[in-house]
């Protein structure tokens, strides 16, 4: 197919054309991530080989087992991307506070990026698809000046892009600029990313739930009855919906993403915020969901205008096809909202 011979570099290049002032730094970073990609790729894909595998017996900030992997890929995006002198620093899950890149070239960086280096560690040893994900913004500091917290506490709307990378049966990276979503899969025999998926757009509807029920009883009330729904006889509006839960956050919002669905990680008892980060996981999702056609809230309110006021804030997270997340969100308001007493 033609559009496969396109590779993500000339694709980038191509769209920076767009922009006449373009300096050409957010192609630079956007290289920097599809290198750090590949190099993970390799060692994912050989993970059962070497030993990198298992945990690294030590938690992360905030109190998970990280994965040897997870250290992996954290310090190769860091690298990557501190090698190229448009980033001025990163926060990562990996990390506990943001890090500030302090060559000269990155202190005149203007991007800042939040990362997920390794998403879905559970699913590392298993065999199963795993992800990165990334969300870039022009810093707020001066240029060369110290960065502060606050070039990383922005609401998720100011992205200027965002993306991920997905290790599964093929390995792809997706991403946005803010001009639609776009796809490559990288072709291991020349180990370059081609153009796959150009311009994605979700279903606005779906026959897909995807959330992990074993928590059912803990969940607010407003999701039981969603859930509900979904398993109903309603033969005219295709329910009973199928249910799929991967575990790993890109690969079951890939999944619908390409099919239409809703992905759902509530708060529940035990996470009375959530569990998922809204900085480096739900906020890039949120970006490239609105950007795709489809919607992202926390089942009240839009995920793009939370004021973030720590770098690793959870929240609940209600993804996927507009007309999915709508019907969650009016049981949510019904059953979980202000006004539940009334409606329970
Ligand atoms: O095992 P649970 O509670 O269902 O949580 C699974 C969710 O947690 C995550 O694994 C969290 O991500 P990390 O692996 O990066 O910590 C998501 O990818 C996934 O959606």
């Amino acid at each position: 197919m033609a559009e496969n011979m396109k590779t993500l570099g000339e694709f980038i290049v191509e769209k920076q054309l767009d922009f006449p002032d373009a300096s050409g730094s957010l192609s630079q970073l956007l290289g920097a991530i599809r290198l750090a990609a590949k190099v993970v790729n390799r060692e994912i894909n050989k993970a059962g080989l070497v030993d990198i595998i298992g945990s690294a017996g030590q938690e992360n900030v905030q109190g998970e087992q990280q994965q040897k992997l997870d250290i992996y890929a954290n310090d190769k995006f860091k690298a990557a991307m501190e090698a190229r002198g448009e980033v001025c620093g990163v926060a990562s899950e990996e990390e506990d506070d943001f890090v500030a890149f302090n060559n000269t070239q990155s202190k005149n960086g203007k991007y800042i990026v939040l990362m997920d280096p390794l998403d879905g560690s559970s699913n590392i040893d298993v065999n199963v698809s795993v992800g990165t994900i990334f969300s870039i913004y022009k810093r707020v500091s001066p240029v060369g000046s110290e960065v502060t917290e606050a070039d990383f506490l922005q609401p998720g709307r100011k992205q200027i892009a965002a993306g991920y990378v997905i290790y599964g049966s093929s390995t792809m990276l997706v991403y946005s600029t803010g001009n639609g979503v776009h796809g490559f899969t990288l072709d291991p025999s020349i180990g370059v990313f081609c153009l796959s998926h150009q311009d994605m757009k979700i279903p606005t509807d779906g026959k897909i739930y995807s959330i992990n029920e074993g928590n059912y009883i803990k969940f607010p009330e407003g999701v039981k009855r969603y859930i509900k729904f979904c398993q109903q006889e309603a033969p005219e509006q295709g329910r009973p919906y199928t249910s799929r839960y991967i575990g790993s956050l890109v690969s079951d919002f890939h999944r619908n993403l390409l099919k239409g669905g809703i992905f759902i990680y509530p708060t529940t008892a035990s996470a009375p915020k959530g569990k998922l980060r809204l900085l480096y996981e739900c906020n890039p999702m949120a970006f490239l969901m609105e950007q795709a056609g489809g919607k992202a809230s926390d089942g009240f309110s839009s995920i793009l205008d939370i004021k973030p006021s720590e770098l690793h804030q959870r929240t609940s997270f209600f993804v996927g096809s507009t007309n999915m997340v709508n019907t969650a969100e009016a049981m949510m308001a019904d059953f979980s909202g202000p006004d539940a007493e009334t409606n329970l």
